[in-house]
């Protein structure tokens, strides 16, 4: 990195100094501040007098309140001790005389005998002008209003445990060294924050118009889950009036994935935010686990070699079928569904006590379906319940006194003709009997002559009602049409094969949230105000139109890459239908080409190998100008060779300092089987990746390709040994998504015959 501008070097020591003094000054308050809500806390315990401990409750309750926020900045601040700042810029408000100094950091430092700002946040509004803004004439938005200024100066700082190490001045065209000397360093257990070179086009994003749901469709490695994670924090530190962490959920791949991008938010001072898989995310709005099929046996056989196209027609059936059960057309089958359970469900009979109609049916079908249409459909029943209850008490009192009323008659009617005699006084007798027998019947009926006719009512848990939706072909044949008829028929086949295993599909988790939600509304406790979807290009659009229905909002950021998706048998293909018809108003939609981590040479291979299949109208990765060795190619004879060319390429890496290294094969059988022999071969550990995997943290992995999704390493190597990549998409994406996981170094060990893609006949220069 170049060392220029030394001539400010003392002043931006000194300014340090003082920062750093602040700093200490403020953690020292902080400190004090911690002792005495301490104390309050003890102190109000003490005195807890549990008859009448309102004022000692409510002095807990704050001072805890306090004591947590204050941890929150404690912690922030003792980070910020090693690096308060990481740039400055200079600038001239508009109608100002004076130009202003703001150095921009993690956490923002307020000199209140000064009433400066020393520090400003980096997701303040003014801030941003350091991320987009060109030296000269520029504005920034703040408080619905915009501001113009004079931007004279852009610095960075590398500042080390706390020392300034150099500065640099930013223009345009050293705009871009900070950024490579970070894309030079190793991977690391986690993802990183990038708060220090986020790019012009990527602060577009993490400040994009909360008012609007956003699409993102991002090159691999264009930094899509280090923007989403960023445009979190950003969110919850502009809009802190309306949303605390909580409000926002991060549904991510997996619990690898998840755990791999866990450190980036707390470094950027936002915890607590919800963080999920979709699976996860299923079982809690269906309110229970089930057990599924394994997800990725169907990816197994779509992308299974088959030289002479015999799987041919079972593949295109298969995906067909799977397509269907988290496309459109499911929704309007659950919708036919629904309907039928909807006009089937209350019985043709009015309601009564005794011959008297107290409801007719039609009044009980309208109250239903008309006044309490607003709610899931089992939910109304209760409602009906309690108006029948209602009812049936309000109208008993009448039928009560009128029954009375007809025995006084009778009993009247025989005292005054008759003569007393023994025979009266018996008949007198047992009218009364008579009287109070039906009386303590009528009452009784009344008891119970609600929950006799709810009983009427036909209903069930949701897996049978799903479930049982596949017994019913006539009401699938209404809903679509498949290209075979077999294609229903094995769809309904193998699916009743599966739930009489006690198991579902992964494919079935969205229709029965959709199913559970207009049937039986929302658990209240999935309380969602914004909603991330990271790697979306692997869900559907009915999965989408699902997550907006039962998430109850049109807040998302939802981000992907076509060309990874390695799921396309079952989720989208383009974006379209997401932009303009899940949410309530179209979603903006933003690109971003660039990509930031691997080097042009494997950038390019992995473009050249999109461009051999089926895919070429995705759009393809521009690499940031950062170059490093082409990537390595050498087929085998045997799979020892393989091993043992395994073997001495991570020596030669791990010699060569890079940490992070990730063997990638095409499936899992053949992951596990390459470990299986590493393992016994030779002394390298790896540790073998599967679903169940929770943890990134190990330096050499062996890894399907399709669980290496969203990770990244230092080095990769794929390896075929039985497993070969065609050119088929499926193959093409998975192979991309492959070679697109590495920073640094790619090499591809392969025993002859398992990769058509011919990669020795590849000329990289034609492509730079
Ligand atoms: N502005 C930036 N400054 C420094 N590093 C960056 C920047 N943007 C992205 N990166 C780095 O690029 C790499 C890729 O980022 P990230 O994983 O977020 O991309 P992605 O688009 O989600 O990738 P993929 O779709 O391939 O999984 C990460 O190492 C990230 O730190």
């Amino acid at each position: 990195m170049p060392k220029d501008h030394k001539e400010d070097f003392p002043q931006e020591v000194q300014r340090l100094e003082e920062t750093k003094d602040y700093l200490e000054q403020t953690i020292g308050t902080l400190l004090n501040s911690r002792e005495k809500f301490k104390e309050e806390i003890k102190d109000a315990y003490l005195h807890l007098d549990f008859l009448d401990s309102s004022l000692s409750y409510s002095s807990i309750m704050l001072n805890s309140k306090m004591l947590d926020e204050l941890e929150k900045n404690f912690a922030l601040l003792m980070k910020s001790r090693q690096k308060p700042y990481f740039a400055r810029m200079d600038l001239k408000q508009k109608g100002k005389e004076q130009t202003e100094a703001f150095y921009i950091g993690k956490v923002s430092l307020f000199d209140e005998t000064m009433d400066t700002p020393l520090v400003v946040d980096w997701r303040a509004p003014i801030a941003s002008v350091y991320y987009d803004g060109r030296l000269g004439e520029t504005s920034y938005k703040a408080s619905g209003g915009t501001y113009a200024i004079d931007l004279y100066k852009k610095r960075q700082y590398t500042i080390e445990e706390g020392n300034l190490q150099e500065y640099m001045d930013v223009d345009i065209s050293t705009s871009d060294a900070f950024l490579q000397a970070s894309l030079e360093n190793h991977a690391g257990e986690k993802l990183k924050d990038i708060v220090s070179t986020i790019q012009e086009e990527q602060n577009t994003i993490i400040r994009a118009d909360i008012t609007k749901p956003l699409i993102i469709q991002g090159v691999a490695g264009s930094g899509k889950t280090t923007i989403a994670l960023h445009r979190i924090a950003y969110l919850i530190y502009t809009y802190s009036d309306t949303f605390v962490p909580e409000d926002f959920m991060i549904i991510a791949p997996n619990h690898l994935f998840l755990d791999y991008i866990s450190g980036v938010l707390p470094e950027l001072g936002a915890e607590r935010v919800h963080q999920t898989t979709y699976i996860d995310l299923m079982f809690s709005i269906l309110g229970k686990k089930h057990r599924l099929t394994d997800s990725n046996e169907k990816l197994r056989f779509l992308v299974k070699n088959d030289p002479a196209g015999d799987l041919a027609s079972a593949k295109k059936s298969m995906q067909e079928a799977a397509a269907f059960k988290n496309s459109m057309d499911m929704k309007k089958l659950l919708d036919l569904y629904i309907q039928q359970l909807k006009d089937t469900l209350l019985p043709e009979e009015d309601f009564c006590i005794g011959d008297k109609v107290l409801l007719t049916r039609q009044s009980i079908h309208q109250m239903v379906h008309e006044d309490f249409s607003y709610l899931p459909l089992y939910k109304r029943i209760d409602r009906l319940k309690k108006m029948l209850s209602k009812e049936a008490k309000n109208v008993s009192k009448k039928i009560l006194a009128s029954l009375e009323h007809e025995y006084d008659v009778l009993l009247d009617r025989i005292r005054s003709q008759e003569e007393p005699s023994d025979q009266r006084t018996d008949k007198l007798v047992s009218l009364m009997n008579e009287r109070d027998e039906k009386l303590e019947a009528l009452k009784k009926e009344v008891r119970n002559v609600a929950n006799h006719y709810i009983k009427k009512i036909p209903k069930d848990t949701l897996l049978n009602l799903y479930q049982s939706l596949f017994s019913q072909k006539l009401l699938w044949e209404k809903a679509t049409t498949f290209s075979t008829p077999e294609t229903l028929g094995s769809l309904l086949e193998e699916s009743n094969l599966i739930f009489a295993s006690n198991k579902l599909e992964l494919e079935d988790l969205a229709p029965m949230a959709y199913l559970h939600y207009q049937l039986f509304g929302l658990k209240e406790d999935l309380d969602i105000k914004y909603a991330v979807i990271d790697e979306a290009q692997d869900f559907s659009d009915f999965q989408f139109h699902v997550l907006r229905e039962v998430l109850g909002t049109d807040q998302f950021t939802i981000l992907g890459d076509l060309s990874q998706g390695i799921h396309m048998y079952r989720s989208i293909t383009d974006w379209s239908y997401l932009q303009h018809h899940v949410f309530q108003d179209p979603a903006n939609y933003l690109t971003l080409e660039q990509s930031y981590r691997t080097t042009i040479e494997i950038m390019n291979m992995a473009n050249w190998v999109l461009s051999q299949s089926a895919t070429e109208h995705l759009l393809k990765a521009k690499p940031v100008v950062r170059h490093g060795q082409e990537p390595t190619i050498k087929g085998f004879q045997e799979t020892s060779q393989v091993i043992h060319a395994i073997h001495e390429q991570v020596k030669s890496l791990k010699e060569a300092s890079f940490t992070t290294i990730a063997i990638i094969t095409k499936s899992q059988e053949e992951a596990t089987n390459l470990h299986k022999k590493l393992v016994k071969k030779t002394d390298l550990k790896p540790v073998l990746v599967t679903e169940k995997t929770l943890h990134f943290d190990h330096s050499i992995f062996v890894i399907p390709a399709h669980l290496s999704k969203g990770l990244e390493f230092d080095a990769v190597i794929i390896t075929t040994l039985e497993d070969r990549f065609t050119l088929e998409a499926l193959d093409a994406k998975l192979l991309y998504v492959a070679m697109t996981r590495a920073l640094h170094r790619l090499s591809f060990f392969y025993t002859e015959g398992t990769l058509d893609y011919s990669i020795d006949s590849y000329h990289p220069k034609e492509l730079l």
